[in-house]
């Protein structure tokens, strides 16, 4: 293939991604007929929605990006002078909406006020380059094509470089709507957030009518329709995941698109910024490692001097990760205005029962517009609810706010052992923000929207945990063991959901896959409390030497389950025993052993069990 259609083909596939991430996001807005009532009440979309339409907007500039970056180092390459990318003159004469473009086939020649031309244009250049792609990929699609489209092929230089000058400017006129946009998402302004957003859905609108006007091939309308199938029932964060890659996995230009749609590489490389850590305990110093081993200027802030400046002397925290060395660009302070400066995201890493207090004292020095990612794994005891609940509350205005979980021992983190957790935010674009800042090929992050799920998992494993120290205390074997793990699934599972987390997080890492590292893992702290416990330490006593978030974690979670109106005796019995109701010893058989006779997937309702809580409902 010559250099002219190389570009073409590169050309063609930002268009097809542009025309398929528009397509996906219209059809998202365009198929749920609850959200068109609201959009006649006034407000077309919820926060959700405008975070999806967000995230593919800024994947479809992102590409465009890349797009510009590939010509102008293509042209370098040939010793061409580089083209002003951004400076081309508008062009005279030719269509001027997308409508006009796609009735007559013909690409627009781009203005800087008509954002159409990506639709118009993607609709032309499909033809040409996806059937393009297509022959050279399978051989197959050459008696498919017709002669109008082999005459586009054979287009002349000019015209290729006329489509490339309105590919620039429409990718302009692209990122200006997307700063516009982030703007209306950051101050929640729903309403004015649907008026740009609906100049999106018209011009998806177009593109459709004149695609389907358009297609030449059944490869083609497969494509488009195939794609906006999936992405329309699909959480945009799950759209890396390899069951959707499978399912369109036969077609090469369709593997190719949702290689483009990807989040990006393992280890995307970022811009290094400044990343502040709150907390310098264990799962504080392991997060700041990780950030720091992708090139961020990382600096924990700290309640201790002499811990500050141990971390910035000897570049150790000998206290929490006895052994570990920190990367260079690790720095620490007492300061709180100094940790914040300029800083680019904050990731909160101190125990659950005193986030909300810490952030209620220091939130007027917390810049109101920086994403905060907390990693506390707890549920709040003093206001009985969730952690991310309390800790919002404790800012009093919206914060951009994440929570980050995992199977994920800070030792193991410092020490480079592979690792994957989730980041879940109700902003997609947030979580994807976090994920591409510290993702690396030790430690690799999800994306998630489902917030509840996410920190539930995290949460409600800890008293879980407990348990199975307490098992292991008692010396039992591993057919009890498996049993108990087994059942503490099912009860995080019944929970979780009954609060509003969905099944598939609860069966992803925050969750199923935090338990069995906490109940099998001997670093659990949680699982140490229960071996304690059995061998006579008091309760006061482990607490006072380390953090252990399933104590208060216990109480709350029984709080929810009655709320929920669920029986889960586990989560009961635990409850029990460290408030001193039951002995460690009692634990097996009251928790598993003397329980009614049912089948395996029944889960009492409390009414039935307690007649005093009948009536009680979930209070998510
Ligand atoms: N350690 C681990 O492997 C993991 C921990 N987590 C979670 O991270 C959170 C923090 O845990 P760790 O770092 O392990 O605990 P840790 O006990 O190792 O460290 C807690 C740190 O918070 C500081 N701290 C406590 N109260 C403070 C306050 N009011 N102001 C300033 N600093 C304060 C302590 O001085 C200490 O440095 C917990 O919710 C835990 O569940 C999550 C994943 C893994
Ligand atoms: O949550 C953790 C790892 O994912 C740490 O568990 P512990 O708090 O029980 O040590």
């Amino acid at each position: 293939m010559g250099d002219d259609g190389a570009k073409n083909v590169l050309l063609a596939m930002a268009f097809l991604t542009a025309g398929a991430s528009l397509g996906a996001l219209a059809s998202i807005l365009m198929t749920q007929k609850a959200r068109r009532e609201k959009r006649r009440a006034g407000r077309a979309f919820t926060p959700e929605d405008t975070t999806a339409i967000a995230f593919h907007i800024a994947k479809l500039s992102q590409q465009l990006a890349l797009e510009q970056q590939q010509q102008q180092q293509q042209h370098q390459k040939q010793g061409h002078q580089q083209e002003p990318s951004m400076a081309y003159p508008l062009q005279d004469g030719g269509s001027s909406t997308a409508s006009e473009a796609v009735s007559s086939g013909e690409p627009p020649l781009a203005s800087a006020e008509t954002v159409d031309g990506t639709q118009a244009q993607v609709a032309s250049l499909v033809e040409q380059e996806g059937s393009k792609d297509e022959l050279a990929s399978n051989g197959k699609g050459a008696s498919q094509k017709t002669s109008a489209s082999t005459q586009k092929v054979a287009e002349s230089p000019s015209e290729v470089a006329r489509k490339r000058r309105g590919f620039v400017e429409t990718a302009k006129a692209v990122l200006e709507r997307e700063t516009e946009i982030d703007q209306y998402r950051r101050n929640d302004d729903v309403d004015a957030f649907a008026d740009v957003l609906s100049v999106y859905r018209t011009q998806y609108q177009n593109w459709r009518k004149g695609k389907h006007r358009g297609a030449t091939t059944t490869h083609e309308r497969m494509l488009t329709k195939g794609l906006t199938r999936h992405l329309s029932h699909v959480d945009p964060a799950d759209i890396d995941t390899p069951e959707l890659s499978r399912s369109s996995s036969k077609d090469s230009l369709t593997t190719h698109l949702w290689q483009q749609l990807n989040l990006g590489p393992s280890n995307a490389s970022q811009k290094p910024v400044k990343i502040t850590v709150v907390g310098g305990g264990a799962y504080g110093t392991a997060m700041a490692a990780a950030a720091a081993r992708n090139g961020h200027n990382v600096i924990i802030y700290v309640r201790r001097r002499e811990l500050a400046r141990e971390i910035k002397l000897t570049r150790r925290n000998d206290q929490y990760l006895p052994g570990h060395e920190l990367p260079g660009n690790v720095s620490a302070t007492v300061d709180l205005k100094e940790a914040l400066l300029n800083t680019e995201l904050i990731i909160h890493a101190l125990p659950a029962q005193r986030s909300p207090d810490w952030i209620r004292e220091h939130r007027d020095l917390i810049p109101p517009n920086v994403l905060y990612c907390s990693t506390a794994k707890g549920l709040h005891l003093a206001t009985q609810s969730l952690l991310s609940t309390a800790m919002l509350e404790a800012f009093g205005r919206p914060q951009p706010f994440a929570v980050l979980s995992g199977p994920s021992f800070a030792k193991e983190i410092v020490a480079k052992q592979p690792t994957s957790v989730v980041v879940a935010s109700k902003q997609l674009a947030d979580a994807v923000k976090i994920q591409r800042l510290m993702s690396s090929t030790t430690f690799r992050i999800y994306a998630s929207q489902d917030t509840v799920g996410v920190e539930l998992g995290g949460a409600l494993k800890n008293p879980l945990a407990i348990g199975a120290g307490l098992i292991e205390g008692l010396g039992f074997g591993i057919n009890t063991m498996s049993a108990y793990v087994t059942r503490s699934s099912a009860e995080l599972t019944s929970l979780a959901i009954a609060m509003g987390g969905k099944p598939e997080t609860i069966a992803g890492l925050s969750g199923i896959g935090d338990l069995m590292l906490t109940a099998f893992g001997d670093l659990s702290r949680n699982r140490s409390c229960g071996v304690r416990l059995v061998k006579g330490e008091s309760l006061e006593e482990i607490l006072a030497s380390t953090t252990v978030e399933g104590v208060p974690t216990a109480k709350v979670a029984v709080a929810f389950t009655e709320s929920c109106n669920l029986h889960l005796p586990i989560f009961r019995t635990v409850n029990n025993i460290l408030s001193g109701k039951l002995k460690p010893e009692d634990f097996v058989v009251t928790a598993m052993m003397t329980r009614p006779l049912s089948t395996e997937t029944h889960v009492s309702p409390l009414s039935e069990v307690e007649s005093s809580h009948l009536g009680k409902q979930c209070i998510l």
